[in-house]
């Protein structure tokens, strides 16, 4: 596939003071939102992660068997927005899932290092869509981001949106821990964004520094960005090294404040997470809970 390389500017990059102040405006809100309202809106919006060395076809169908009873066990909280797998467990969360309405996610293009074929990675988003994936999480090419490839990095996003079409939703994870700078965050965003990305997202959490609000910052601004100069409304996923209510609360709290109330649903903000539920699972019903 042709690339064209045009990485337009939609609007100038926030510096590391920026981002600083930003957050020292958002505290005080992200403070009050520890609160059961939005925990109960941020436990709809987890993208409930299982993504281990030892996943089995057997400890998966579990996790999804749990997590389809969850609005049973647990009504105030209700469900969660998908259940994100390798994607060799795609076809076993879809059978453990049986009538559910459950989302399934399914991490892909040779998550999570991104280094493999793009051939294979277009096969493996083929197979995970194919086996029942309905969003496919992939990696921006990290190691071409740093070099200053970016119309490489572009291009292989673009690729996997073509072969995906309308088949899924696609999100791209920056791994902004690695990025590190904000100026570089937030080309990353505008690149995946350009490609075509539904959603973006910060990391995969398997290499180092993980999700962190100051990279939340730099995304969301993209994102916002983006949307005045396009009117395509991009959604942003936390991931990577939540675990805490009172971070759950934090992200949503970026996220009402930068790009407002009407990106506060599963369809534009998720958080991916393999250790948040039981925590606000915990603070919703006021009570210690064990349940994953
Ligand atoms: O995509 C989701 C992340 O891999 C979840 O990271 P975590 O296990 O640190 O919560």
């Amino acid at each position: 596939m042709e690339y064209t390389p045009t990485l337009r500017n939609f609007g100038p990059a926030p510096t590391a003071d920026e981002v600083s102040a930003l957050l020292e405006k958002i505290g005080p809100q992200a403070r009050r939102n520890c609160r059961t309202e939005v925990y109960k809106r941020c436990f709809g919006c987890i993208d409930l992660t299982s993504l281990g060395a030892t996943d089995s076809r057997r400890s998966i169908g579990e996790f999804t068997r749990k997590a389809i009873e969850l609005p049973r066990h647990f009504p105030e909280a209700g469900s969660v927005a998908s259940i994100c797998v390798y994607p060799v467990f795609v076809e076993t969360v879809g059978l453990a899932a049986g009538d559910s309405k459950m989302a399934i996610t399914s991490v892909s293009g040779g998550f999570p290092s991104s280094q493999t074929y793009l051939e294979v990675k277009m096969l493996e988003t083929a197979m995970a869509i194919e086996n029942g994936a309905d969003e496919i999480d992939i990696v921006i090419s990290i190691g071409e981001m740093l070099d200053g490839e970016y119309d490489l990095a572009g291009n292989e996003i673009e690729t996997l949106r073509a072969e995906i079409g309308d088949d899924a939703i696609l999100k791209v994870i920056l791994e902004s821990g690695t990025l590190s700078d904000p100026e570089l965050i937030h080309k990353a965003a505008t690149i995946a964004m350009e490609a075509g990305a539904d959603f973006i997202k910060t990391s995969t959490g398997k290499n180092g520094i993980a999700a962190t609000p100051e990279a939340a910052v730099a995304m969301c601004l993209a994102i916002r960005q983006f949307a005045e100069k396009t009117g395509r409304k991009v959604g942003f996923k936390a991931a990577g090294g939540i675990s805490t209510a009172e971070s759950a609360a934090l992200y949503y709290s970026i996220v009402e404040e930068i790009l407002g109330e009407e990106w506060l649903t599963p369809e534009r903000f998720r958080i991916g997470a393999s250790s948040l539920a039981n925590n606000l699972l915990s603070e919703i019903e006021g009570r210690e809970i064990k349940y994953f």
